[in-house]
C-alpha cells in the first residue's frame, strides 16, 4: 500500500467513526434539551434530590449495587433530602414520599389508584390480577373478591389455621438445638394454609408441590426486583437475551403448574357436584349464630382503632353484613360465578386472581411471622409477656385456638403490629400519577406522568410519631399511643381504596400460627437487630436468613420456668 493510500484509508475510517459520534452526541443533546423544556422535568427539578446526569439521570446510582445495599442507599438519601426525594431514571421521574400527610394525599385518593409501570414485570406471572389491574376491571374484581375475606368466612378458617400450625410445630421439632432458617417453615405453612382456605383444596389432594412453589416465588421476586433497579433489564429485548429470561420461564412453569392444578381440581369438583345436584356449601349461617351466642359481635381489636382512618372497603363489608347472604370462599366464588354467570369473570381472569392471591397471601405472612419469631428470640422480656398472656388464656392445655381466644391476645397483637412497623413485609408502594397533584410538604406540585414511591419502611420510623423509632417496643401500640397518631404513619397494609384485601385474614392467621408456635417453643436468637441485613426485595427479607433456635416450652408461667 502507498503512503497516499494509507492516508486515504485513515481519513475514511476516521470519518466512519467521527460522523456517527457527532450524530449521536447531537441526538442526545437535543433529547436533553427537550427533557429540560418539558413540564415533567421543570416540576421534577424543583424537588430536592441528588444531582442528575444528562440522559442517564440518577440511574447510575444503583449500578453495581446489591439488593441489600439499596435499602441503605434509599434510607441515606431520605436522611439527606427529607420526606420528598426526587430521582431520574433516564427521563423517568420517580418521587419518594414518606410524610404521612403526603402519603394520605396519594393513598386516600380515588384518582391516583393506578399502579406504577414497574408492576408490569409481574405480568407474565400474575397477568392483570387485583394487585396490578386498573379501571373497571380492578373495581369490579375488588368488589367481588373483598367480601370473600369477610370476617365470617375468616372465622370458619380457624380450624384449618390450627391444624396447619400444629403440623408446622411437629416439623420444626426436628430443628431442636440447631440454628435454622425459620422462614423456610413459615413459607411452607402459609402456602398450605392458603391452599386449604382461600382455594378450598383439601389436605388429601395436596402434594409436596407447595414448598417448590414457595421457593419458585422467592426466586421470581428476585428477578422482578433486579428488573426494577438494573435499568438495562427493563427492556424486554435485552432481558430476553439474558439467563434471567430462561430462569423465569422455568420458575413460571412451577408456579403456574400449581395454580393450574388447583383451578382444574376445583372446577372438576364443581361440575361433578352440579351433576349430582349438590350446591357449593356456603359459610355464613353457622358462624353468625355462634358469634351472637358468645356475645363477641362488639369486641373491638387493636386493628379496629389503628385502621379506622384507612377509609377502605373492608370494614364497610363487615359492618354492612346483611347476614343472610350465602358466603363463599375465594375460589368457590370465582368458579361458581364463571359457571353460572352471576359475576362476569372468565377462566383466564380466574387464573390471574388465583396467581395473585396465592402470591400476596403467602409470601407477606411468611415474612411477617418470621420477623416476629426472630424479634422475640432477641427480646426475651417481650417473649415472656407474650407467653404469660397465652398461659393466662390456655393454661397448660394443648387445646386449639378459638376465634374468641384471638380476641384476648392483646399483647401478641401489639407485638405483631410493632413487628410490621419496624419490618413491613411490603416495603414500598408505587403509583403512577395520571394528574398533577399538590402535596402538603412545601406545597410541591407533583407532575402527571411521575411515579410516586411510598417508602413504608421510612414512614414507619418517623420520630415525630414514634418516640424511639428504631427501638422494638410493642407499647407503641398501647391505646394511649395510637389514639391520636396520624393514621397514615402506619401503613403496613397500604390504605385507602387499594388497601390490602387480605388484612384481616393475615392478622387472624398470624395470631393462630404464632400462638401455637410460642405455646410449644421458646425462641432464641444470638443475632442482634443491628446485624440484620435487610433486602428490600418485592417482599422485605433478611438476606442473612431468618436464623433462630428453638427450645422446648415448659407449660408454666414464665417466672416459674
Ligand atoms: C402481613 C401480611 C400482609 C401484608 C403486610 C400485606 C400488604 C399489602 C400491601 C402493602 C398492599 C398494597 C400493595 C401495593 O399497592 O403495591 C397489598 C395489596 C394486596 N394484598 Fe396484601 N398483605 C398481606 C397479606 C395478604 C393476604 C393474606 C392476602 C390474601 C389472602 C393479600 C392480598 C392482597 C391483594 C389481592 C392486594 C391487592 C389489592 C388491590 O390492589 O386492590 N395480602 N397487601
Amino acid at each position: 500500500m502507498t503512503v497516499v493510500e494509507d492516508v486515504q484509508t485513515y481519513q475514511f475510517s476516521t470519518r466512519l467513526i467521527f460522523y456517527p459520534l457527532v450524530l449521536l452526541a447531537t441526538g442526545l443533546w437535543l433529547l436533553y434539551r427537550w427533557q429540560q423544556q418539558s413540564k415533567l422535568h421543570k416540576l421534577g427539578n424543583k424537588l430536592p434530590g441528588p444531582l442528575a446526569l444528562p440522559v442517564f439521570g440518577n440511574a447510575l446510582l444503583a449500578f453495581g449495587k446489591k439488593p441489600e445495599e439499596l435499602v441503605r442507599l434509599a434510607l441515606d438519601y431520605a436522611e439527606q433530602y427529607g420526606t420528598v426525594v426526587r430521582g431520574w431514571l433516564g427521563s423517568k421521574l420517580i418521587i419518594f414520599l414518606s410524610d404521612p400527610d403526603d402519603v394520605e394525599v396519594i393513598l386516600n385518593s380515588n384518582v391516583h389508584i393506578d399502579k406504577a409501570t414497574e408492576y408490569k414485570y409481574f405480568k407474565p406471572w400474575l397477568g392483570e390480577g387485583l394487585l396490578i389491574s386498573s379501571g373497571e376491571k380492578w373495581r369490579s374484581h375488588r368488589k367481588m373478591i373483598a367480601p370473600t375475606f369477610h370476617i365470617n368466612i375468616l372465622k370458619s378458617f380457624v380450624d384449618t389455621f390450627n391444624q396447619n400450625s400444629k403440623n408446622v410445630v411437629e416439623k420444626m421439632k426436628t430443628e431442636m438445638g440447631k440454628v435454622f432458617d425459620v422462614h423456610d417453615y413459615m413459607s411452607g405453612v402459609t402456602v398450605d394454609i392458603l391452599l386449604e382456605t382461600a382455594m378450598g383444596i383439601t389436605k388429601e389432594t395436596q402434594d409436596e408441590s407447595g414448598f417448590d412453589y414457595a421457593v419458585a416465588v422467592m426466586k421470581m421476586c428476585d428477578i422482578i426486583h433486579q428488573r426494577h433497579y438494573k435499568f438495562w433489564l427493563r427492556f424486554d429485548s435485552i432481558f430476553k437475551l439474558t439467563s434471567f429470561f430462561e430462569k423465569q420461564k422455568k420458575l413460571l412453569g412451577i408456579i403456574h403448574g400449581l395454580t393450574n392444578k388447583v383451578i382444574k381440581n376445583k372446577k372438576e369438583k364443581y361440575i361433578q357436584n352440579k351433576s349430582k345436584g349438590i350446591a357449593t356449601p356456603g359459610i355464613s349461617e353457622t358462624i353468625s349464630s355462634s358469634e351472637n351466642d358468645t356475645g363477641l359481635a362488639n369486641v373491638k381489636t387493636l386493628a379496629d382503632t389503628v385502621f379506622k382512618g384507612y377509609r377502605d372497603d373492608l370494614d364497610f363489608n363487615d359492618e354492612n353484613d346483611v347476614g343472610e347472604k350465602k358466603r363463599l370462599a375465594f375460589l368457590d366464588l370465582m368458579i361458581e360465578s364463571a359457571q353460572n354467570g352471576t359475576n362476569k369473570i372468565t377462566d383466564f381472569e380466574i387464573k390471574e386472581e388465583v396467581d395473585t392471591i396465592m402470591f400476596e397471601g403467602h409470601d407477606t405472612t411468611a415474612a411477617g411471622s418470621s420477623f416476629v419469631l426472630c424479634l422475640l428470640g432477641i427480646h426475651q422480656d417481650v417473649q415472656a409477656r407474650v407467653y404469660d398472656e397465652l398461659y393466662s388464656i390456655f393454661g397448660d392445655s394443648d387445646r386449639p385456638v378459638t376465634f374468641e381466644d384471638t380476641l384476648q391476645m392483646k399483647y401478641l397483637e401489639r407485638v405483631i403490629f410493632e413487628s410490621l412497623r419496624m419490618y413491613p413485609p411490603v416495603p414500598i408502594i408505587a403509583r403512577k400519577l395520571n394528574r398533577d397533584v399538590k402535596i402538603s410538604t412545601n406545597n410541591y406540585l407533583l407532575p402527571a406522568g411521575a411515579t410516586v414511591v411510598i417508602g413504608t419502611l421510612k414512614v414507619h420510623r418517623n420520630p415525630k410519631y414514634y418516640k424511639n423509632p428504631d427501638k422494638f417496643d410493642p407499647d407503641n401500640f398501647l391505646p394511649e399511643n395510637t389514639q391520636n397518631r396520624h393514621y397514615y404513619s402506619y401503613i403496613p397494609f397500604s390504605a385507602g381504596p387499594r388497601s390490602c384485601v387480605g388484612r384481616k385474614y393475615a392478622l387472624l392467621k398470624l395470631k393462630v400460627l404464632l400462638a401455637t408456635i410460642l405455646r410449644n417453643f421458646k425462641m432464641v436468637s444470638d443475632v442482634t437487630e443491628d446485624q440484620y441485613v435487610l433486602q428490600a426485595d418485592i417482599i422485605l427479607k433478611r438476606s442473612d436468613g431468618f436464623r433462630v433456635q428453638i427450645e422446648p416450652r415448659k407449660r408454666v408461667p414464665s417466672n416459674v420456668a
